[in-house]
């Protein structure tokens, strides 16, 4: 089985700016694929993490220079929300004047000031919110390849690996909400944390009375979503797991869609994923609760506050509450100037309580990204050699702990592994999966074949075959023990160079999204890379298939392969690769009729021409063409000795 894939960051544009916290929560609790179809550029083929060609280059997130256009950006909105200020005194003035008989024609000075401070406002409002946008995504983008750098640095082999289902949700969909969070909740806590403030400082000089009121409302509104924001954070953090259980649980399901047929066990996983679903939506309803009472504390504080200036404001000018305004009265210009400036006051406020939800749920696909990039050590983790997570970059290379208990005598060529066949020894190999009480392996385990050698590895079940194969690709360091390829020590320095000069075909090849060319090539660098891959197909006897699609997509969402025809695939995607000097194959006349297994057979050994082949196998058809056999002992064999 090669490594599982993880799903490119795909860009998004920012979500509109919801007025509430209800319709933020929205935005934050439906998923976004049930809100709208996948746009087609999100539909690009996949490319295997660790395609071996394909170098990962991890840079660190840019945050510090991330948190300066963050901050850049909120600055920006906050000056283009003070200039209501200016824009509320003008049209007070020029009401003021009205009352007292000024001419009409004195309102249009102060209407086209209004005007052009309008237009300011506009102009930098959008400002602050594309910067913000601009700042938010490179450290989202970040974040996403460290993730799938993560991922592809710990073995296919490693049980403890976050599910692809999982990892897609998280990285795909789920992490958008960090992009939310840094776009517009630091920019509304921002101008949340300096606008109000500002009004305070207009008004209060006019009316001690109107400023104590606002003072009194402000606080409570911040306080309140506190109380409910810790309630959104756990309520969205549950939503977020049972979302990734159940993509989790959908693609596993999919994947084994004929075995779940052919057991008959079409309505029990039916009912397994109505329940899962029928929890996302309760999780959901839960999130979406939270989000409407939030905004109802919040609607009631803001239009007290607003009511309360109001009341006071027009009982003042009547006489009846002659007292606020620091021994004198206010004007008419100066009471509207008060009652213009108390909802942009609460304003601000209102505005960081609708992003509450996207840092709720911001902060909990952090700590899922966090998760997902976490290097996974510790007794149980199988970290796959030659792979670099971010954080050790430049480390892996020297770090001779990392290559197993032995030391890496080799590790320090650079020489290139020699071109044709490969010859392939394992020497004293002892391997035991984290956790497990006997060992995948005889202990001791020791074998030579030549270059250009074809060997069946035969034995039961369990036996050990695939794991032997596993550690040959250098998906996983033995324990003990030394394995040389072509000469050259598998270790973690050479893994990854090793790699290259190999070729896998399992029993399932994994048809990514993408043309069947590309679907040959796989992001490889090839001169003429398809006409290649054409060449590939032609060998493969997929010329006809290939002809019949015309260039569909197959996989995910497209049109799918047959067992033998993604078996023929994993045989084209072999031969493409004209470097490889050693193909291993994990049971590949598996779940094949007669006819189909004898053709895969007779593809191998062509394949097999100028390579050395290793197969694993219960096919003694396919082991019988084969150059010599080397039987793995039974399990049970293993636990006695053991
Ligand atoms: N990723 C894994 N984590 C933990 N244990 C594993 C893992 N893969 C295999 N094993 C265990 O290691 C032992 C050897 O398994 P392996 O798949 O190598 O046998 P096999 O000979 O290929 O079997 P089969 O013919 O059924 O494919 C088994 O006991 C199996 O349960």
């Amino acid at each position: 089985m090669l490594p599982r894939a993880v799903a490119g960051s795909c860009a998004r544009p920012p979500a509109s700016g919801g007025a509430s916290p209800a319709a933020a929560a929205v935005r934050a609790a439906v998923p976004a694929g049930d809100a709208a179809p996948a746009a087609p550029a999100a539909r690009k083929p996949l490319i295997p993490a660790t395609s071996p060609t394909r170098k990962t280059t991890h840079k660190p997130p840019p945050a510090g220079q991330g948190k300066v256009a963050a901050r850049n950006a909120a600055l920006i909105q906050a000056a283009a929300a003070l200039i209501w200020a200016p824009q509320a005194a003008l049209i007070a003035m020029a009401i003021g004047g009205l009352a007292h008989g000024a001419p009409a024609s004195a309102m249009l000075a102060p209407a086209a000031g209004v005007l052009a401070l309008g237009l300011l406002r506009a102009a930098l409002d959008a400002l602050g919110v594309r910067r913000a946008f601009q700042g938010a995504r490179p450290i989202l983008t970040a974040r996403r390849r460290d993730a799938c750098a993560a991922m592809a640095a710990r073995s296919p082999l490693d049980m403890n690996r976050a599910a692809s289902g999982e990892a897609a949700a998280i990285i795909g969909e789920q992490a958008e909400a960090v992009q939310a969070w840094l776009a517009r909740f630091q920019p509304a806590r921002m101008k949340a944390s300096i606008v109000p403030l500002v009004i305070l400082a207009c008004v209060a000089p006019l009316s001690w009375v109107a400023g104590l009121i606002l003072l009194i409302a402000a606080p409570l509104i911040p306080l309140f979503m506190a109380l409910i924001g810790w309630r959104a954070k756990a309520a969205s953090e549950a939503q977020l797991v049972e979302m990734g259980a159940m993509n989790a649980f959908l693609l596993d399901r999919l994947r084994g869609l004929a075995t779940i047929r052919t057991l008959g066990a079409v309505e029990t996983t039916a009912t397994r994923l109505r329940a899962n679903a029928e929890t996302v939506r309760r999780k959901t309803m839960a999130v979406l609760r939270i989000a409407f009472l939030s905004s109802a504390v919040l609607e009631l504080f803001s239009a007290l506050g607003v009511a309360l200036v109001a009341v006071y404001i027009g009982f003042h000018l009547l006489g009846d509450l002659p007292f606020g305004a620091w021994g004198g009265k206010l004007t008419l210009a100066q009471g509207l100037f008060i009652l213009l400036l108390a909802p942009a006051f609460f304003e601000p406020l209102r505005e960081l309580s609708a992003v509450w939800h996207d840092k709720a749920a911001g902060e909990a696909a952090m700590t899922a990204l966090d998760r997902l990039s976490a290097p996974g050590e510790g007794p149980a983790a199988i970290p796959l050699p030659g792979a670099q997570a971010p954080e050790r970059q430049g480390e892996a290379a020297t770090d001779p702990a990392r290559s197993g208990s032995t030391p890496p005598a080799s590790s320090l060529s650079v020489a290139p592994p020699p071109t044709g066949p490969l010859m392939v020894t394992a020497h004293g190999l002892r391997f035991r999966y984290p956790g497990a009480a006997t060992p995948a392996l005889p202990d001791g385990f020791s074998v030579n074949i030549a270059a250009g050698e074809r060997v069946a590895l035969l034995g039961p079940s369990g036996g050990g075959k695939s794991t032997l194969l596993a550690l040959l690709a250098g998906l996983a360091a033995p324990q003990h023990g030394v394995i040389t390829i072509g000469g050259q020590r598998l270790d973690d320095a050479s893994a990854a160079r090793l790699r290259q000069r190999m070729a896998w075909i399992g029993q399932q090849p994994h048809v990514f999204t993408g043309g069947l060319e590309a679907n040959v090539s796989l992001g490889r660098a090839a001169p003429n890379v398809r006409a290649s891959a054409g060449r590939a197909l032609r060998w493969a006897n997929l010329a006809d298939v290939a002809a019949s699609r015309g260039g569909a997509i197959i996989g995910e969402g497209g049109v799918g392969l047959s067992g033998g025809e993604a078996l023929r695939l994993a045989l084209a995607r072999a031969a493409f690769n004209q470097e490889a000097g050693l193909v291993l194959a994990d049971e590949p006349t598996a779940h094949l009729d007669r006819a189909t297994a004898g053709a895969v057979t007779e593809s191998l050994l062509e394949l097999a021409k100028g390579r050395t082949l290793i197969v694993a196998t219960h096919d003694p058809e396919l082991a019988r063409r084969m150059d010599r056999t080397i039987h793995l002992p039974s399990p049970t064999a293993l636990e006695e000795r053991s």
